[in-house]
């Protein structure tokens, strides 16, 4: 399988007490180009009709190496410093919040090197930037876009003035979101990547299926008690979910 070239990729995990969340810190040039000659650019097949077959779920492959980050239901948080292209462009649509520092930039770059966006820029990228001439104007220009339209665009939602100062950011938002009830903060991520890709109808259906079995979460009693007492969700002791 062709790699993805990440020059750095540090995860960090808050699985302590059931708390949810997930950190990144990225620098991707994205798919490693030797590699691709090898794997996609030389399919294996007896006809059309097998190569096809297995170049499909090749790429099907790829695609859910991505996926699985919608998937999982804790919140991942991407932090990006430097460049961020192609399939690091496809990594960062599938996380959940983007942040970065002033030198970031990125770059859906396929349409340079001969090819379509595969693996869920094309699908993502317009449902995080509300511009669709924006996304357009990115995917078939190729064109390198800056840390200041990133944050001005929504793609980042936080813009940082170094690496440094971006990881102590990104830990503190990462710990934010771990100190809440696991129940609240996976439920609210599964129900925000569910309405995205529905109506509001269908939407609020499944937000009343969800909550008929969670609103009965032990979490919720604690949440509120503390709250009542001015206490922050951090004090609590939340089950592991
Ligand atoms: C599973 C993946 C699924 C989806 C795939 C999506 C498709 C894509 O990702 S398309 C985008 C592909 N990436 C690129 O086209 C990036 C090309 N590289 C660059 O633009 C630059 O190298 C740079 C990343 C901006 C860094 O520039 P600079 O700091 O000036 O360093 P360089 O001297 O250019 O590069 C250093 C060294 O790294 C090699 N390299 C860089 N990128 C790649 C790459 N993507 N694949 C393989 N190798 C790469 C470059 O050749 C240099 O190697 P040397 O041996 O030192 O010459």
């Amino acid at each position: 399988m062709s790699s993805l070239q990440t020059q750095t990729a540090e995860w960090w995990w808050f699985p302590e007490q059931g708390r949810s969340s997930q950190l990144s810190c990225v620098n991707c040039p994205g798919i490693d180009l030797m590699d691709m000659a090898a794997d996609i650019l030389q399919p294996q097949g007896d006809d059309t009709a097998r190569i096809s077959w297995n170049l499909r779920r090749k790429i099907a492959m790829y695609q859910e190496t991505f996926s699985v980050i919608e998937k999982c239901p804790k919140p991942v948080v991407v932090a990006v410093h430097g460049a961020c292209i192609g399939g690091g462009v496809d990594l960062i649509t599938a996380c959940d919040i983007r942040l970065c520092t002033q030198d970031a930039w990125f770059q859906v770059k396929e349409v340079d090197i001969g090819l379509a966006a595969d693996v869920g820029t094309l699908q993502r990228l317009p449902k995080v930037i509300g511009s669709r001439s924006l996304v357009n104007d990115l995917a078939l220009t190729a064109r390198k876009m800056y840390a200041d339209e990133a944050k001005s665009s929504g793609l980042v939602s936080r813009l940082f003035a170094d690496k440094e100062a971006m990881m102590s950011g990104a830990l503190e938002m990462a710990g934010e979101i771990a100190g809440r009830s696991p129940v609240a903060v996976q439920g609210t991520k599964i129900n925000l990547v569910y309405a995205r890709d529905h109506s509001v109808a269908e939407g609020l259906d499944y937000m009343a299926t969800w909550n008929m079995s969670m609103l009965q979460t032990d979490d919720l009693i604690k949440s509120a008690q503390a709250a009542l007492e001015k206490k922050s969700p951090k004090t609590i002791t939340f089950s592991k979910l």
